[in-house]
């Protein structure tokens, strides 16, 4: 039998693997089958903690479709957690610093990326102010925090319907990788609200990563100067960043419960 560890991040949901301890082949259809809520454990992300030659772990994160992805803010913020101390993590999207604060964790998650093809984008385009639109969306921004984001700005986030467009943008051919869709609006000094339709997992109540392109993306278009507070559904985050730095993400990050479970049955 094989342990995890139920956590989450402002109720964005993870089965945490310590792959340190115990042999797991995982495959994109056992990550899936893993996540499912119905048939499986239920999660938005499988997290896979591992060795690293050049870290004190590494982490592997699978989406909801089983997809395996390059950053996880949420999750990244449960590793101290999990492994009860600080952490250099090794994760595709870079060498990411977690320390423990008071109740969970504050991340250095990397410098930003804007061109076209980091995003990816698959054609050229200025990823400030995008030349492409979706109904009656206004032309969003691009980042890529380790994994690609497009973020609206929006006069009224509760007229969006995110069910609908959120798949529609997450899908487009514009984004070769497809992407992470936020829909934010701006509610005060250095103060967003913020709706992510999640690549790979669609609705979560939070998304780490997600908070920290659209408060790169606001500081970018002068909307915000920062340290900015970020309002999921799920809570706040509070991310700072200055042009040419590296993104500090602090919120936090919670340990459900521990279990058991036979991969070798998913
Ligand atoms: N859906 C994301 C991965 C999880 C990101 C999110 N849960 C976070 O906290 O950053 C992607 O496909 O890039």
């Amino acid at each position: 039998m094989g342990r995890f560890s139920k956590m989450h991040g402002l109720g964005n949901d993870f089965v945490v693997i310590d792959a340190r301890a115990q042999a797991i082949d995982m495959t994109e259809a056992r990550a899936r089958a893993i996540a499912d809520r119905h048939a499986g454990i239920g999660c938005d992300q499988l997290i896979l903690i591992g060795n690293a030659a050049d870290a004190d772990v590494s982490m592997q994160i699978f989406n909801a479709d089983g997809s395996e992805v390059e950053a996880c803010g949420n999750a990244t913020r449960c590793v101290p957690l999990f492994v009860g101390r600080d952490v250099l993590i090794r994760t595709k999207a870079g060498l990411l610093d977690a320390k423990s604060v008071d109740g969970g964790a504050s991340v250095d998650m990397g410098a930003p990326r804007f061109d076209w093809d980091a995003i990816p984008l698959a054609y050229p385009m200025d990823t400030l102010t995008m030349g492409a639109s979706w109904e009656e969306l206004p032309a969003p921004a691009a980042v890529n925090v380790g994994n690609p984001h497009v973020i609206f700005f929006v006069d009224d986030l509760d007229g969006v319907n995110f069910d609908r467009l959120g798949p529609l943008i997450e899908h487009d051919p514009l984004f070769p990788a497809r992407v992470n869709v936020n829909f934010a609006q701006v509610v005060g000094d250095d103060h967003l609200r913020l709706v992510v339709w999640e690549r790979g997992a669609g609705l979560t109540r939070a998304c780490g990563t997600g908070a920290c392109a659209t408060a790169v993306a606001a500081i970018r278009r002068k909307l915000m100067t920062g340290p900015v507070t970020v309002s999921l559904p799920g809570g706040d985050l509070v991310i700072d960043w200055a042009p040419g730095g590296t993104i500090r993400m602090t919120g936090p990050a919670t340990h459900v419960f521990d279990g058991e479970a036979d991969w070798d049955r998913f």
